[in-house]
């Protein structure tokens, strides 16, 4: 289904920025409006139901699971996390470039279902940088942070596996890199749906 707006979707191991990265793009960039989750994570510190996540209980995730509310669903560091089909078809249906913060399992579910959806993925320049993030944060337990360590490697290795690679050492540099993705990629499928309009009409096709 070829669908006015686009999808960008962003991923990376815990700590590597692209919640930061997203939220600076986000107010660059008007036109790219964020997908909201579902997860049964509780809420971190500052967390507001229905901004960062719809904070939802095992028995509501499960119904919606049943009732074929996810385009996509994972179950990511102890915890499940979906993109609900309300959340985007409808703004992509209507013209708006939606963006997902979502792991790699989801990532690659969306590409499936979604052959335009552009994949970005988030390096950390190092490890130790990687956990000096999450330390920084200052909102995880050490064992909730050990997880995490612990899975980056898994996440890191399906890098290749995504349209653009960014590393965020400098954020600046990293925001210009992410912002140059959605413009470029942006002009790339608004020029192919304008010739596939024009070549439908050169050929009479309704
Ligand atoms: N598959 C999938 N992953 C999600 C979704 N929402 C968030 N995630 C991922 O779940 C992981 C954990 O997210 P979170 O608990 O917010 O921790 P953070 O990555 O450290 O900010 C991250 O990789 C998110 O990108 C979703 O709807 N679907
Ligand atoms: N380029 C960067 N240099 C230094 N710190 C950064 C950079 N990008 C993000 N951070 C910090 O690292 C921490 C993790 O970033 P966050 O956006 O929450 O990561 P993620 O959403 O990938 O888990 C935050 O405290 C954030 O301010």
């Amino acid at each position: 289904m070829d669908y006015p707006g686009n999808l960008f979707v962003v991923a990376a191991p815990s700590g590597a920025g692209k919640s930061s990265l997203v939220k600076a793009l986000m107010e660059l960039d008007k036109q790219v409006q964020p997908s909201v989750s579902h997860t049964t994570r509780p809420p971190r510190g500052q967390e507001v139901h229905g901004r960062e996540y719809f904070f939802v209980s095992a028995e509501e995730f499960d119904r919606m699971v049943l009732d074929s509310a996810f385009v996509e669903w994972a179950n990511v560091h102890g915890h499940r996390y979906g993109t609900s089909k309300a959340g985007i078809e409808e703004r992509i249906a209507q013209g708006a470039d939606v963006i997902l913060e979502i792991d790699f399992q989801g990532a690659l579910q969306i590409k499936r279902i979604f052959a335009n959806a552009v994949l970005v993925f988030i390096l950390p320049p190092s490890w130790e940088e990687l956990r000096s993030r999450l330390q920084r944060r200052g909102e995880d337990s050490a064992d909730t942070i050990e997880l995490r360590l612990a899975n980056a490697a898994e996440e890191v290795a399906q890098a290749p596996n995504f349209d653009f690679v960014i590393i965020n050492e400098l954020f600046e540099r990293a925001l210009f890199d992410l912002k140059a993705i959605v413009h470029a990629q942006r002009l790339k499928f608004s020029a192919q749906r304008r010739a596939r309009a024009a070549t439908f009409q050169a050929l009479h096709i309704p």
